[in-house]
């Protein structure tokens, strides 16, 4: 049984968690089933609740209180990816006992992350053995650095891209217009 699955990535704030719960909303209204996976380890709280939590393998305020490592938040988040890398059975074994699921990947904010890292997370090899066919969001606020990440983020991971424009709602009538443009 193939299985289906969306990450979804964007910079801080742009309302990652926000499409999650409303996806998981609007798949329960329709009686489908939607598993939501948190992959952000500086994630704070969320209104769904996950199926499997990066923050249970490692979360950056560890590493940040680490005297060793003496990461920042960016660093911090960097280094916890990496050992996310080198763990990927942990997400292997979340996954095993769904077959049919469609999943939410909420990843974390850095998309330079995704540009160094998320191909080889989500390698082709892996998405064949699991059956995902991975559709990716890209959101943006800042019209031409969003277009860039999202470009980045096509280019490495090489898999269909639905890119979305939230807080459309904020823009004036004007804005609007010029957007439509
Ligand atoms: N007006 C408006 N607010 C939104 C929209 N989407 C999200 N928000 C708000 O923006 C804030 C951040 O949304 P989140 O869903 O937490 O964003 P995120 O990308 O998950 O945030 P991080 O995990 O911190 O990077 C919240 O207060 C949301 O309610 C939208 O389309 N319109």
């Amino acid at each position: 049984m193939p299985r289906y699955a969306q990450l979804v990535m964007g910079p801080a704030g742009s309302g990652k968690s926000t499409y999650c719960a409303t996806m998981v909303q609007h798949c329960e209204a329709l009686n489908r089933s939607v598993q939501v996976i948190n992959l952000d380890p500086a994630a704070e709280h969320f209104n769904y609740s996950v199926m499997a939590d990066i923050r249970e393998l490692i979360e950056v305020d560890d590493v940040m209180e680490d005297d060793s490592l003496r990461f920042g938040p960016n660093g911090g988040l960097v280094f916890c990816m990496e050992y996310f890398a080198n763990n990927f059975d942990w997400l292997e074994n979340c996954l095993g006992h769904v077959e049919d699921d469609y999943i939410l990947f909420d990843c974390p904010v850095i998309c330079r992350l995704y540009k160094k890292h998320s191909s080889s997370l989500f390698s082709a090899k892996w998405r064949k053995e699991k059956g995902c066919g991975l559709v990716s969001q890209q959101f943006n606020l800042e019209f031409i650095s969003g277009i860039l990440a999202a470009l980045s983020a096509m280019i490495s991971l090489e898999i269909p891209q639905v890119n979305i424009m939230t807080k459309m709602d904020l823009l004036s009538k004007k804005a609007k217009k010029e957007i439509e443009k």
